[in-house]
């Protein structure tokens, strides 16, 4: 049966999308809707909102939202919105209302009503699609009842978890204060779920080294069996993770002698491993090979990158996860979020800033560590907060870079514009405006008496290798030569995006006659696979380089690095790839370059936030640059926020 309305809703949403405003998904969504039960203007409009959100990263909508301006929340102008506004009439101007309407609907399960299996599910004050409103209430289930059970360990545990950090710990934090890495061991070691947040270089391995062999020594004899995972939701950061914890605990041995046998601790932890990978990813289906009716085998889990996990992964990963095991988050909470729905440890770690540590807490810290916590910290964060600890003094991150990140992320676009052009060091620099020949400059030959940029690479591949050198130990230079650099892109589309650079890019490396294009495949061609391949053993994220096959004349072979390690595939086995001399600040994440460029687009469009440009900053390890064409682009970034609507943090604190 055709509505009255339609018509002119279908001509709103068709409209919307055209514009590019809204995904051809989230139209044809709200007509599938409509088409499965009593419909209502407002209800397909509400689902198309629903829809378009999710495909933005929200795992919910908010009826506040949608009662308030679903113009401003959708970066929609006026006229834009307005056909669709006048198709659906009656719009409720608060939630209530939206209530009330949504309930109504037989495609709605309002929690607590008898479930029929409806495709949407209204908790409360938010609409969700199922799946994710699923996910949603395991995780936050999950994750409570891990932070809940903590075990309150008798006096004399105590004083042996204080030996031994006292041990691990041998010198005061730098800055006097409390020793947040002391107490985050000491949190993590009293229950089944530790969450490390903190910036780059504020210790996160270096503590979690440190909680292993606090684990080590205190499991009394359970430690022969204890079996350690750890895991990173792409390639480079497990291998990145491995290669820390492996050096931390190292130098920890040489510390400690052998009051701790920590090399048979390190050789006990095996590689570091993918989350896909990690739960049994299979090809053409979304469930994994470990479940709850499956567990992992494992007593302790270390995650990094946390921050990248989203909601469906982990749901996945604690349902994987055995009851008695420890999970350990490390991550940054600041980061940009994942890609896909949820902003999971964000949401986590929504009071680690705070600390909000309850009296039970703050007597174990006294007791394990020796340290009062100041007043500021003391709360009644709920079992999360409890459980989590914000390392907040970064080793690596001093000087320019980190104040530019520092103020950034405190939203001060004034200090942030004070540290890019005052800085005369070459730490830092800021183009702008800038032309698109800038970036292919930085592309070809980095910054003055900075260096990076690509010719570096590309003239050690024309070379070859040295005489009498391994071929696999030269690709190894090469691979990291490549590493030392790297040009980020706010946007994908575009002059200022990551397919308009890669081109420009490509172009001007020709021309200097590093590069020699025949077709999509050439040697020295960077690309990033784009979907995960289980034939191939890639994964989405994963950066390689196209170089001869020395073993089969004309052909190429795309290398990738992980650690101290190289893998191969044959350059026409991979399908899903795109070449990355520009690459998206979201795919970065997980990755750090010697000198990292950022390059902003010409308009934001709301695409560009505060974690964005943190994101871009943090990746840098030595050296900035900061590419805009439009200078005052930054301050708007700087000064926006993203909020993704969820209802995970509310289910925490509960
Ligand atoms: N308490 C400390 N005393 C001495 N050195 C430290 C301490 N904490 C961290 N470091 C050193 O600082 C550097 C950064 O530490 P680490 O790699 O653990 O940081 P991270 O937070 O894991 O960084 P990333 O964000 O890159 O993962 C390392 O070289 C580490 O050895």
């Amino acid at each position: 049966m055709t509505m009255m309305h339609e018509p002119a809703l279908f001509a709103a949403l068709d409209g919307l999308t055209e514009a590019g405003q809204l995904r051809r998904l989230s139209g044809a969504f709200a007509r599938f809707i409509g088409s499965v039960g009593g419909n209502t203007p407002q209800l397909m409009a509400a689902c198309a909102l629903l829809s378009e959100l999710e495909g933005r990263g929200h795992s919910c909508l908010l009826l506040a939202d949608l009662a308030a301006a679903p113009a401003t929340l959708m970066g929609w102008t006026d006229e834009q919105w307005q056909p669709m506004r006048e198709a659906v009439g009656d719009w409720p101007a608060r939630a209530a209302g939206w209530r009330a309407l949504l309930a109504g609907a037989a495609q709605v399960w309002s929690v607590g009503d008898a479930d029929a299996g409806q495709p949407l599910v209204l908790d409360g004050e938010r609409l969700y699609l199922r799946r994710y409103w699923r996910d949603e209430t395991q995780v936050a289930h999950a994750v409570r009842s891990r932070a809940l059970a903590v075990r309150a360990p008798d006096v004399a545990d105590v004083a042996n978890v204080r030996r031994w950090l006292d041990v691990l710990f041998d010198h005061a934090p730098r800055e006097g204060g409390a020793d947040w890495q002391k107490i985050a061991c000491a949190v993590a070691l009293r229950g089944q779920l530790g969450i490390i947040t903190g910036g780059p270089g504020t210790g996160k391995t270096y503590t979690v080294a440190r909680l292993l062999a606090l684990l080590f020594a205190t499991e009394g004899q359970r430690q022969a069996g204890m079996r350690i995972a750890m895991a990173a939701p792409t390639g480079k950061a497990a291998a990145r993770l491995k290669q820390s914890i492996d050096q931390a605990l190292d130098v920890l041995a040489a510390k400690v002698g052998p009051a701790l046998p920590l090399h048979e601790l390190a050789a006990r932890m095996g590689a570091a491993r993918t989350l896909h990978s990690l739960l049994g990813a299979r090809p053409d289906t979304r469930a994994f090979q470990h479940h709850a009716g499956n567990p992992l085998e494992v007593d302790v889990l270390i995650v990094d990158e946390a921050s990248m996990i989203h909601l469906e992964m982990m749901a996945s990963l604690l349902a994987a996860l055995p009851p008695h095991a420890r999970l350990i988050l490390l991550g940054d909470k600041d980061q940009l979020a994942s890609v896909e729905a949820g902003a999971v440890l964000g949401d986590l770690c929504h009071q680690a800033e705070a600390g909000a540590y309850d009296a039970a807490t703050l007597a174990y810290v006294a007791a394990a560590t020796g340290q009062e916590l100041p007043a500021a910290y003391h709360g009644h964060g709920g079992p999360i907060a409890q459980q989590t600890v914000m390392l907040r003094q970064s080793r690596r991150f001093g000087g320019p870079i980190g104040a530019l990140a520092l103020a950034v992320n405190a939203g001060d676009s004034v200090k942030a514009q004070e540290v890019l052009r005052g800085t005369t060091d070459g730490t830092v620099a800021w183009i702008a405006p800038a032309q698109q020949s800038d970036v292919v400059h930085l592309a070809l030959a980095g910054r003055a008496g900075v260096g990076g940029g690509y010719q570096g690479y590309l003239r050690m591949i024309r070379s070859g290798p040295p005489e009498g050198a391994a071929h696999d130990g030269w690709v190894v230079s090469v691979l990291k030569e490549f590493e030392a650099f790297r040009i980020l892109c706010a946007v994908r589309e575009g002059e200022w995006g990551v397919a308009g650079l890669n081109e420009v890019i490509e172009h001007k490396l020709e021309a200097a006659g590093l590069i020699r294009r025949r077709g999509e495949w050439y040697v020295g061609r960077p690309v990033m696979v784009t979907r995960n391949d289980y034939g191939t053993g890639v994964f989405n994220g994963d950066i390689g380089l196209t170089l001869a096959d020395p073993a089969r004349p004309g052909a190429l072979r795309v290398y990738f690095l992980e650690g101290e390690n190289i893998r191969s595939v044959l350059a026409t086995r991979l399908r899903n790839v795109e070449t990355a001399f520009a690459m998206t600040v979201h795919k970065s994440q997980g990755s750090e370059f010697n000198h990292t460029v950022l390059a902003l687009p010409r308009e934001g469009g709301g695409a560009l936030a505060r974690e964005l440009v943190y994101t871009g900053i943090t990746r840098a390890r030595n050296y900035f640059t900061l590419v805009s064409p439009n200078p005052a682009l930054l301050q708007e970034a700087i000064s926006q926020r993203t909020q993704r609507a969820s209802g995970l943090r509310g289910l925490l604190d509960n």
